[in-house]
């Protein structure tokens, strides 16, 4: 799920409204794990670039990759991967199942036609009456090589099929839990990094089927040889598992040290992904240009970079000489196996032609038993990236909107009382006993410095979030009661940092919810009545397709707003809507005096059948305001008109005049 490079990161975002999400880190290999480990580094001591997962288990399942545990998790990782691989087509996985065990059962049959050719070649006689007597079990043999090699085929088929339902499968649980959260989710500790470990666990979900196919398939060749060898003589099998031992646990070493070396590295990786983001995203460009900052951030990227190398370089050494030492006992431990061989053929206890099949037994054993420990290893490293995904889903699940029923109307009175909110695990709560109201046909504008709670109020207010103490109600009815989605067709948000959906201007207006315009008019009437309250009508005008252009420059030749045309437009957007509660944060920060002018005349209009909440910080707006509510570090501390406030002593009034004390301009 690669976001592109201008786009906003296709995650949850980081926890500040006012951050870019960060791009994905580079995607992983398979040998790679994602993601910040907590422990794993030790955090900058500034804090600066502070990159870890809180509550990551994953150094800790590291260290658990032993043989046992391995030998423990297969069967459940290709039972999840058979699961899943169910889920999205039932009729390929039964035939998968039915090839692979097809071509088992072809190998142990090829495997006993060994014994018969060798046996009428070997045997004495003329050559052409010992190839007559051969050409059964020759004829066994190629016909069971090339039906393997068709169910070869048909397994690599149907798995190619399979592979990519299952990751979009996959993908879409994900983007189901992570839609379908309350808003708060994202402000709990790690829940996006979580999100970013999911998705990873996305990107290779789709390798999990073709891992345990390969298990699979070694497994088959392993039992068919087994099969064969065990019935040539009981001896060699159970020598056969000794020689193959300490390679296998040699394996699962350097598998470990890899794993862990790139958990090691995990927050560098992290950091290399961020850099990246921000070093080619188009909103960052001017400033990187104007404040020269390439060099400076490449040079973090050049570190960053090195580290991870050094990281990875000495694990690697390392991992190397354990496969070294494993070779090298595994050699001598097959000499063994190849000795007792010589031996049970020079004692007579078995045939030179069953030496002979038990040779090719030998070898399908050992590459079967390579086979399972090597694909082992890979899967082992995929499920622990699916853990990561089904835990997203189950913290995501937690998290899910789960409120009453009622569906409201658009409501006459939004009423807060008492209300208390604390983002989770803040330290204090940044809205304390907070009692106020806003009624249809009024304008309630919420005034404060910055960090005072306006923007938390309102999205109190608008059921975004749930209040901590106290309560919201609309007309009465708890916000908790409330159906959600049927809430929150009923509110119009312009948030600080609105939207710039890469869509054509009328989706950006009606975001795909067009409605009738006045009188029961064409959609469109209603798209150029909002358009024209909030100025959006002059940018629309000025586009080469008018309502049909593609507003993104980057995207398919589309074209590009400014700030101030955006913020029409996002305006627009509320105005269209047909919500009974209308949220303005900063609703004008990006416009011109007139069009600024034009906003806030057209309010009391706009106010006349909705209730309104405006945020701002520009005081002279806040005159067409029935009610201001002032609030100082969560709390409500002055609650009145415009005249009222602006003449007592108080918070506003000291806003007021700061506000107008300007130095006055030169004669
Ligand atoms: N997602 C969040 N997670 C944790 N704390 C948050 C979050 N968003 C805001 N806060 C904290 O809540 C408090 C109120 O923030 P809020 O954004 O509501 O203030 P504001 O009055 O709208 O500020 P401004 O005028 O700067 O927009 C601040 O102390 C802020 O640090």
């Amino acid at each position: 799920m690669a976001a592109p490079a201008t786009a906003p990161g296709p995650g949850p975002g980081p926890a500040t409204a006012t951050a870019p999400a960060p791009a994905p880190a580079p995607a992983p290999d398979t040998a790679s794990p994602p993601g910040p480990a907590a422990g794993t580094a030790p955090a900058p001591a500034s804090e600066q670039m502070r990159l870890e997962i809180p509550g990551d288990r994953r150094l800790e399942a590291g260290h658990a990759i032993t043989l046992r545990a391995m030998a423990r998790r297969l069967p459940q990782l290709i039972g999840r991967a058979l699961r899943m691989a169910w889920q999205v087509d039932r009729r390929a996985v039964a035939a998968l199942l039915v090839c692979q065990v097809l071509s088992g059962v072809l190998e142990a049959l090829g495997l006993l036609a060994v014994t018969g050719t060798i046996t009428a070649v070997i045997a004495s006689g003329h050559i052409a009456g010992r190839l007559r007597e051969a050409a059964p079990s020759i004829a066994l043999l190629a016909a069971a090589a090339g039906v393997r090699a068709v169910l070869g085929i048909t397994i690599g088929a149907l798995s190619t099929r399979l592979a990519p339902r299952i990751s979009r499968e996959a993908e879409l649980r994900l983007l189901d839990a992570a839609t379908h959260a309350e808003l708060t989710a994202y402000d709990h500790p790690g829940y996006n990094d979580r999100w970013d470990a999911a998705d990873r666990g996305v990107e290779v979900s789709q390798d999990l089927l073709n891992q345990s196919q390969n298990i699979l398939a070694a497994t088959a060749s392993l039992v068919a040889a087994a099969a064969v060898l065990t019935a040539v003589h009981p001896l060699l099998l159970p020598l056969l598992v000794l020689a193959a031992l300490p390679q296998a646990v040699a394996g699962v070493r350097a598998g470990r040290l890899n794993y862990l070396a790139s958990l090691d590295t995990m927050s560098d990786r992290r950091l290399l992904g961020l850099l990246r983001w921000h070093l080619v995203d188009k909103d960052n460009a001017d400033q990187i240009r104007s404040g020269t900052m390439a060099d400076f951030l490449l040079g973090k990227y050049r570190a960053a970079g090195a580290r991870v190398d050094a990281a990875t370089d000495r694990a690697a050494w390392r991992a190397a000489r354990t496969s070294l030492l494993g070779s090298l006992a595994g050699g001598l431990a097959s000499g063994l196996v190849w000795a007792a061989l010589i031996a049970l053929i020079g004692t007579g206890r078995i045939s030179v032609a069953s030496a002979g099949t038990a040779t090719f037994a030998l070898r399908s054993v050992a590459s079967g038993l390579h086979g399972i420990v090597g694909y082992g290893a890979i899967i082992f490293r995929t499920g622990m990236y699916l853990d990561d995904w089904s835990d997203f889903l189950d913290e995501a699940g937690g998290h899910r909107v789960r409120r009453g029923a009622v569906v409201p109307a658009g409501p006459a009175v939004v009423r807060a009382e008492h209300l208390g909110y604390a983002y989770p695990d803040a330290d204090r709560p940044s809205l304390s006993d907070v009692t106020l109201d806003v009624r249809k046909g009024e304008v309630l504008a919420l005034v404060g410095e910055n960090g005072s709670g306006k923007t938390t109020l309102s999205k109190l207010l608008c059921a975004l979030y749930l209040p901590t103490t106290g309560a919201v109600t609309w007309d009465g009815t708890d916000t908790v009661a409330l159906d959600a989605q049927a809430a929150w067709q009923r509110v119009a948000v312009v948030p600080q940092d609105y939207a710039q959906w890469p869509l054509t201007a009328r989706e950006n207006i009606t975001l795909g919810q067009p409605v009738r315009g006045p009188g029961g008019s064409d959609a469109d009437d209603a798209v150029r009545t909002a358009a024209r309250a909030s100025g959006a009508d002059d940018v629309v005008a000025a586009l080469r397709s008018g309502l049909d252009t593609l507003l993104a420059r980057e995207w398919w030749g589309g074209q590009e707003l400014s700030g101030g045309q955006w913020q029409r437009v996002a305006l627009a957007r509320a105005f269209h809507r047909e919500a009974g509660l209308l949220v303005l944060d900063e609703p004008t920060a990006a416009l011109d005096p007139r069009a600024e002018h034009r906003i806030f005349t057209g309010l009391r209009a706009l106010a006349a059948d909705r209730a309104v909440v405006l945020v701002t910080h520009r005081l002279t707006n806040v005159t067409v305001a029935d009610k201001i509510a002032v609030l100082d570090r969560g709390r409500l501390v002055q609650y009145g008109t415009f005249t009222e406030l602006r003449d007592a002593p108080g918070l506003f009034h000291d806003l007021w005049t700061l506000q107008n004390d300007r130095p006055a301009s030169r004669p």
